[in-house]
């Protein structure tokens, strides 16, 4: 639908099932929820809804006071992942066009810390939470739901200095840019006290630390100077061989780059 068709399209007032099933390998059923739906309500049947939801997608409008909707976000987060865990929370600050870069950052950070410490006051700081700046006038909804990484936050760093060079699009967190740098300094402190060689960081240096909240660290050399660390849930690391093969991808085509500057330079 083109954004101007959506201009008088009724509110939705009951729950609307739609099914993406035009594609061969992507298919999914969409359920439109009514903004004023009542989750305590004993006629709503979390059970069976929840139940069998893979990912719940929550949109916040942007341009609204978001207050209400952030209670509402808990209260829906709390009752949805009693009944079902496995939820992926998405949460789209939608209708961010016509707001400036500045304030849509500024908005993503405070609806995103709002609603962490919302959450965590209850009692769930387990839960992940997944935020999308969107907009019917541009392509970042489709982005929003293409991104399916089981990988939280990846930062790629230069090892000494412990500046990160590049990171995912989602916003750094001191606290997990803290923790992945101390990551670097455990893991050359060690291997200089083990190593028989000379270099505490060679093509073999690779770490994985397991925190007692579910959270796994996982530290790769990626060339002489950089590293990749990566924060990822420990239930997304069941498969490390495609994680690994997907890092060995990732360290070719950083190789690629760095050859092609090196080719220019000369
Ligand atoms: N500027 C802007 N307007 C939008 C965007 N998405 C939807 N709208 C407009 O917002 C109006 C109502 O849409 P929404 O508020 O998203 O509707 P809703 O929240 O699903 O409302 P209910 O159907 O009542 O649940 C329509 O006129 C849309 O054209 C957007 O990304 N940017």
């Amino acid at each position: 639908m083109s954004p101007n068709e959506t201009l008088f399209l009724p509110s939705t007032c009951e729950i609307v099932k739609d099914d993406i099933n035009n594609s061969s390998f992507v298919q999914f059923q969409i359920w439109d929820f009514p903004g004023q739906i009542d989750f305590i309500d004993p006629t709503f049947d979390s059970d069976m809804i929840f139940g069998g939801c893979g990912a719940l997608i929550f949109v916040i409008d942007a341009k609204d006071d978001y207050n209400e909707a952030l209670t509402k976000f808990k209260n829906t987060v709390t009752k949805a992942y009693k009944v079902n865990p496995r939820i992926k929370f998405e949460v789209f600050i939608h209708k961010v066009d016509g707001i400036s870069d500045d304030s849509k950052m500024e908005s993503q950070r405070d609806i995103h810390q709002r609603a962490t410490d919302d959450l965590a006051d209850a009692g769930l700081h387990q839960i992940r939470l997944s935020f999308h700046l969107t907009s019917i006038y541009d392509h970042s909804i489709f982005e929003a739901f293409s991104k399916n990484s089981g990988i939280e936050k990846a930062f790629l760093f230069d090892v000494v200095s412990k500046i990160y060079i590049a990171t995912d699009c989602s916003p750094v967190d001191m606290q997990s840019y803290e923790l992945c740098c101390d990551m670097i300094d455990v893991v050359i402190d060690l291997s200089s006290i083990y190593s028989t060689e000379d270099l505490a960081f060679d093509n073999k240096t690779s770490s994985l630390i397991k925190l007692n909240n579910n959270t796994i660290l996982y530290l790769r050399e990626v060339n002489k100077f950089l590293a990749l660390v990566c924060i990822l849930r420990e239930e997304n690391f069941n498969k490390q061989g495609v994680i690994d093969y997907n890092f060995l991808c990732f360290r070719d085509a950083i190789g690629q780059v760095f050859e092609l500057r090196l080719k220019n330079q000369k």
